[in-house]
């Protein structure tokens, strides 16, 4: 149970608190002179009125002074009396009650109740006027009842115009409106209190009559059991009628039945623990495990996959293995049993508390999660549940809980949710969750352990439907252990060659755990500058992606994996194989593939639109030959040249050409055949077509045609010796299972295309380098990148919205809140409060895709020690292999360098650095960038300060030219 005082008071409360000293002594003086005063009306006697008080009855011999409080008092009440005749007594009750407000409750009294005391007093008067009420005392109030206002208003002017009635119901409600004024007291809330009055009234009767009857009937089955036995009947019982209604405590049953009569409820809270975490003791065996289910599944895949299809990745980690969960800990502990008494106890509380604000509820049932319980109640018929939220500062103090958060109601439930910290928090570990039958045999294509809610239930998200992801909380929340428990849950279900990461880390340490991970597209991106350059990688392979996608009339990353493969061909294959790592080209790590016993043959990159240049299938002998044998139907391809001949012949072909061709040019030509032959036309059109086409076809047709950047260019040049290729004369491909990688400018379609998944971890430090450029090309990638199997997980502890910019906000649906400062942050990540009172280490609220209500959860639990066994599992079987298009990016930004400066520094001499440094200063004192500023300052001339310009703007710290205004600063000065 939660014990820390409340944290946050209401402001009024603490004004009311400073205000307490000086309440009491003004407390104790309104009761002090509303008890004389009413001393003095009640001793009031004309005769102790001196002689010059008209009225006074004074006689020179009568020196005794009848009133309590003096010659003062009986002038005071003469004075009153004169005034409002017997109405003036109004005026010591209400000071009475407001001292006695004063005393008890720090209650303030303003002008507003001493206005409506004179209202009061006034209507009061005029009532006693108009009715002639107690007016025949003339000695005492000499103008009537009413006094000297009450004959004025009253009698005199609103009696004449009104007449009696009309002025009597005027006045009255004008005393209502003053008894109002004065007692702070809302009209709707004396009816609503009258209203629950009467209600608990008829309620504590029926509960009365239902125990009566209960009796009753418990007594006559008694006496009737006594009576079958021959034993005198047992000793009555107390009456119902002797059942105080106002007994206090709940009688607890040990059943845990709770009996409240004083709020005439009866209820029996079902107590779930939902807490309780599997532990080593409960490992089933006979349960097939996530590794062996997989290997399964990937043998089989790779058996029906065609010959020599595989990407090579695929190849390269063809013995890839899973790491077994068993590198991952239970908890050493199982989780205490929990007290049930104090749970009922804890509800019962805050029943009663809602009850003393007259917000009377039922207990529902209690859960216990691993971080909070959930206490559930239930509003009586009519009552708004908005009246129990904005009770949340009373229940916190009731229950004396650091941060309580309310549901009201809870999503799905007809009950209002009350949410307390558990005092002895229960992990959830990320092995219990891998575990799970939903993260094993679910239906999420990207399954991602991420928690437990408060009903213990398993949340595996998904990320292809999510698809991307936020995570935002404070500092020490458990954002980075969120992650790192994503990343865990990729890694045990996806090999490097179905998934791929890339990992910026502004913060640099949070992901160095993972930089040998063979999983890596990109090295971890430390550098916020050179993140820019990932992100626009990605929009590059996105693009590629779609290019690829268009070509193979593909809607999505999900139909073109699964598309129907009977065009690739083991040449294809060949070509498609760098690709298919899904960077593109691949530096492979020669260690790794030796290691896996195979020769990818390190290839130089390709660009992603070259991959996919809209021509196929990519043109190669082992294609023509491939074809040949696929399709023995098509007699020829080109004249002479049977279909299905052997290489020999079409080398012959080749040969034996008449025209100046290329060797590899025949080859090409004859593919280009093949192809438009197997699109179904007639054979002997394609060898008209060809004919006709031989001079204008697009690969060449002489030697002297050397264009290597033609969309279809040959891929075997003469000094490539075709007939080294491993096929056989059948066009069977002997060689090995890697297939040559292809060459530079080759179009290529891979087999299949991995996932892609972006983690970035500390947006801010992205958004303080080149906002607009960050912004941009997330807003792109999420707003594209789904369909092409991209997926991006942004995380920062800076809940701002300069850094969660609408645009990012409103491309990432699903999100993540750990525990923030004030209710602002929340609304920030959400959309909604809550994630205020969140109690932190891994404390969340999930946001699943589709908006719903935000499910509050614990995260799951992932150490160092577990993310290092796996790391090490995963990377011992290969290093990263690196995409290296990111090198030749358009910015030129050398990104494999390990110099930080990049390729920034290219060109830029040490002088113009040191001049660049004087530049830096220029803009700390000026706060500006220009051009003009720089020569006037520096004694530059325009080339120079032109020059300086440049650089700073290449390096992010201005932002690009807008006509004659000076450009924008983009970074923290003096953080450079
Ligand atoms: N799911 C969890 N279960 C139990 N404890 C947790 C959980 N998540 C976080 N914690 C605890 O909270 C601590 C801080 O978590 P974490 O490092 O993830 O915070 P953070 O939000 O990433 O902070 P920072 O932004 O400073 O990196 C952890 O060391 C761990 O002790």
């Amino acid at each position: 149970m939660p014990q820390v005082p409340p944290a946050a008071r209401p402001q009024r409360a603490r004004d009311q608190k400073q205000a307490s000293a000086w309440n009491d002594p003004i407390g104790i003086g309104m009761l002090v002179i509303s008890a004389m005063l009413l001393l003095a009306l009640i001793s009031y006697d004309p005769r102790d009125l001196p002689s010059w008080i008209p009225g006074s009855l004074a006689l020179e011999e009568d020196t005794v002074t009848r009133n309590f409080i003096g010659v003062v008092g009986a002038i005071l009440a003469w004075a009153g009396l004169w005034l409002a005749g017997w109405a003036i007594y109004l005026v010591p009750v209400s000071m009475t009650w407001f001292g006695v407000c004063k005393l008890a409750s720090n209650i303030k009294v303003s002008g507003r109740s001493w206005l409506g005391v004179a209202l009061m007093v006034i209507s009061a008067a005029a009532i006693l006027a108009v009715q002639g009420i107690l007016s025949s005392r003339d000695d005492i109030t000499p103008h009537g009842g009413g006094g000297g206002l009450g004959y004025l208003i009253g009698g005199s002017i609103f009696a004449n115009l009104l007449g009696t009635l009309g002025s009597t119901i005027l006045f009255i409600a004008i005393y209502g409106v003053g008894f109002f004024l004065a007692s702070g007291l809302h009209p709707m809330m004396v009816i609503e209190e009258v209203r629950g009055e009467i209600e608990r009234w008829i309620e504590q009767n029926r509960v009365r009559r239902e125990m009566a009857a209960r009796l009753a009937e418990e007594e006559e089955i008694a006496a009737a059991r006594a009576a079958a036995a021959g034993s005198p009947a047992p000793a009555r019982r107390r009456k119902p009628q002797e059942v105080s209604p106002d007994i206090a405590t709940p009688i607890s049953t040990p059943a845990g039945k709770l009996v409240t009569p004083e709020l005439g409820l009866t209820f029996e809270p079902k107590i779930i623990d939902a807490s309780v975490s599997r532990t080593h003791n409960d490992e089933d065996d006979s349960k097939p495990k996530l590794s062996e289910v997989w290997q399964k599944k990937r043998a089989q895949k790779m058996e029906q996959a065609p010959h020599g299809t595989l990407g090579s990745l695929t190849v390269l980690f063809k013995d890839y293995k899973l790491p077994e969960l068993d590198l991952l800990h239970w908890p050493e502990e199982a989780a205490k049993p929990v007290d049930k008494k104090e749970m009922l106890a804890v509800q019962e509380t805050i029943v009663r508390a809602l009850a003393s604000f007259g917000v009377k509820v039922e207990a529902g049932d209690i859960t216990r999660g691993p971080a909070i319980t959930r206490y559930e109640v239930r509003p009586v018929d009519g009552l708004r549940v908005a009246r129990i939220a904005a009770l949340d500062d009373d229940i916190a103090r009731a229950t004396c809980a650091e941060r309580i958060n309310i549901l009201a109601p809870i999503p799905g439930k007809d009950t209002v949710g009350i949410e307390l910290a558990n005092r002895d928090k229960v992990v959830v570990p990320i092995r219990e969750l891998l575990e799970d039958d939903i993260f094993l045999n679910g239906k999420a294509k990207i399954p991602i352990a991420l928690g437990k809610d408060v009903y213990g239930k398993t949340i595996i998200g998904d990320l292809a439907a999510m698809p991307h992801l936020l995570v935002a909380g404070s500092t020490g929340s458990g954002k980075s252990v969120c992650i790192n428990g994503i990343i865990t849950s990729l890694l045990c279900r996806f090999a490097p060659d179905e998934l791929r990461f890339i990992m910026i880390d502004p913060k640099v340490v949070e992901m160095q755990n993972y930089a040998k991970l063979p999983h890596l597209a990109l090295p971890v991106v430390t550098d916020p500058k050179k993140a820019l350059m990932a992100l626009r990688w990605v929009v590059k392979e996105m693009e590629g992606r779609y290019q690829m996608f268009a070509s193979e009339a593909c809607r999505n990353f999900e139909a073109f994996n699964n598309r129907n493969r009977k065009r690739i061909v083991p040449g294809g294959a060949a070509a498609v194989a760098a690709a298919t790592a899904g960077a593109g080209g691949a530096v492979t790590a020669p260690a790794a593939a030796s290691r896996g016993g195979m020769n990818p043959r390190p290839g130089p990159a390709m660009a992603a639109n070259e991959m996919a240049a809209p021509t196929g299938a990519p043109v190669r002998k082992a294609n023509i030959v491939a074809k040949s044998a696929a399709a023995p139907k098509i007699t020829a391809i080109v004249p002479d040249v049977p279909f299905g001949s052997s290489i020999a012949a079409l080398d012959e072909y080749a040969a034996e050409i008449t025209k100046p061709v290329r060797k590899s040019n025949a080859f090409a030509q004859a593919a280009a055949m093949a192809d438009a032959a197997q699109d179904g036309m007639h054979p002997e059109q394609v060898r008209l077509d060809y004919i006709a086409d031989t001079d204008s076809a697009p690969w060449g047709s002489s030697d002297d045609d050397e264009d290597e950047d033609t969309t279809h260019e040959v891929n075997m040049s003469d000094d490539e010796d075709e007939d080294s290729l491993p096929i056989d004369d059948s066009g069977t491909w002997t060689g090995d299972s890697v297939p040559p990688p292809p060459r530079r400018h080759e179009v290529v379609i891979p087999d299949t295309l991995p996932y892609i998944v972006v983690i970035i971890d500390e947006l801010a430090d992205l958004m303080q380098t080149a906002p607009a450029d960050i912004e941009g090309a997330i807003a792109r990638i999420t707003q594209m990148a789904r369909a092409a199997g991209i997926h991006l997980i942004v995380a920062t502890q800076t809940p701002r919205a300069d850094v969660i910019t609408g645009v990012i906000k409103a491309n990432i649906p699903t999100r993540i809140a750990f525990q923030v400062a004030s209710a602002l942050d929340s609304r920030v990540i959400l959309d909604r409060k809550g994630a205020e009172n969140l109690v932190g280490k891994g404390d969340m609220l999930y946001v699943p895709p589709g908006g719903a209500q935000p499910i509050r959860s614990q995260g799951a639990l992932v150490t160092d020690d577990e993310i290092h066994a796996i790391v090490s599992h995963c990377s011992d079987q290969g290093r990263p292999v690196y995409d290296v298009r990111v090198e030749s990016d358009a910015d030129g930004g050398d990104f494999m360098s390990d110099d930080e400066d990049g390729d920034e520094s290219n060109g830029v001499s040490s002088e113009e650095e040191e001049t660049l440094e004087k530049c830096l200063e220029v803009m700390r004192q000026e706060k500006k960038a220009s051009t003009s500023l720089f020569q006037r300052r520096l004694r530059l001339g325009y080339g120079r300060a032109a020059r300086m310009m440049d650089i700073l703007e290449m390096r992010g710290i201005i932002g690009p030219g807008d006509g004659a205004k000076p450009r924008e600063i983009l970074v923290s000065l003096d953080m450079i």
